[in-house]
């Protein structure tokens, strides 16, 4: 594939940065069952296995139950796999921890501490000196547009400003991935498409890790550079797709016959999938 005649590239395996990066998240057959109230059990997830890349921008996609929140859920050390093991930079996941940070479609921000408090909190934790930390609070505030409102209250703000501070906060303790589910859920459509762009802005600047579940697809191929296609009863890895396109990414790039393409195969993914349940 070659240069497009638009403002999006479509990248060659050879521009693939991530490939030879070291591997960041390792989920490693990895099974959840669930105890059924009338006995036996429900699995939730067979046997799943995937790897995510240093720098790379993973997003798990698929239709409602199939296990996307539990597995982000497993990797965040909230839960623990019936089955299987996962690891962060090689080390196994037993519990919560700073080296992942989570954005959750719920507005998770303290209400009692300000803007600036909520992005510091962690670092405050961490007994970073206050300079440092007004430094880093100030850079993340600014990264997301937020400077004139860094002594508001949660309340005071909208529901895209609150997940802006929620990206913020998450990036301002350095985690070694970002755990995104369905961040932009609760947003109107019009905030949705405006927070997609900032964390593509974000995602260019600093280069993260980041996982981002979402059931949506638009959202899937704008953002990611792997999507990982999820199948349902039980949830399981269907197929994984690859979307060569050279950032920066625009929300112009939906009108572009690779991105129709590629979102045709995974609907068409999706709906077989659908087709299974009935
Ligand atoms: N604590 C639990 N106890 C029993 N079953 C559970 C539990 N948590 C999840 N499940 C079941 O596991 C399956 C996967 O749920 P999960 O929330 O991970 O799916 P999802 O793909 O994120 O769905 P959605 O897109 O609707 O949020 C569902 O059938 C759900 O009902």
């Amino acid at each position: 594939m070659g240069q497009l005649n638009t403002t999006h590239a479509v990248a060659t395996h050879t521009d693939d940065t991530t490939l030879d990066h070291p591997v960041q998240l390792s989920i490693e057959n990895v099974t959840l069952r669930f105890p059924k109230p009338d006995g036996g059990e429900f699995t939730a997830l067979d046997n799943v296995c995937m790897e995510v890349r240093d720098q790379e921008f993973a997003v798990i996609v698929g239709p409602s139950g199939c296990g996307k929140s539990s597995l982000l859920f497993l990797t965040a050390g909230l839960s623990h796999p019936t089955e299987g093991q996962i690891r962060v930079a090689g080390e196994t996941v037993t519990e919560p921890g700073p080296d992942r940070g989570m954005v959750f479609q719920g507005y998770t921000l303290f209400p009692w501490l300000t803007v600036r408090e909520n992005i510091e909190f962690g670092l405050k934790r961490k007994r970073v000196p206050t300079p440092e930390r007004s430094d880093i609070a100030a850079h993340y505030l600014k990264e997301v547009g937020l400077e004139n409102f860094a002594d508001n209250y949660p309340k005071q703000l909208s529901g895209g400003m609150k997940q802006r501070v929620a990206i913020a906060r998450a990036l301002a303790n350095d985690p070694k991935i970002l755990l995104m589910d369905e961040p932009f859920g609760a947003l109107d459509s019009q905030t949705r498409l405006q927070m997609q762009q900032l964390l593509l802005r974000v995602w260019e600047h600093k280069k993260k890790t980041v996982v981002f579940v979402t059931h949506d697809i638009d959202e899937a191929i704008l953002l990611g550079d792997r999507l990982f296609v999820m199948g349902a009863r039980p949830g399981h890895i269907r197929e994984i797709i690859n979307v060569d396109i050279l950032h920066p990414r625009t929300l112009s790039l939906a009108m572009e016959p690779e991105f129709i393409a590629l979102k045709r195969r995974v609907m068409a993914l999706l709906h077989d999938d659908l087709d299974e349940m009935h």
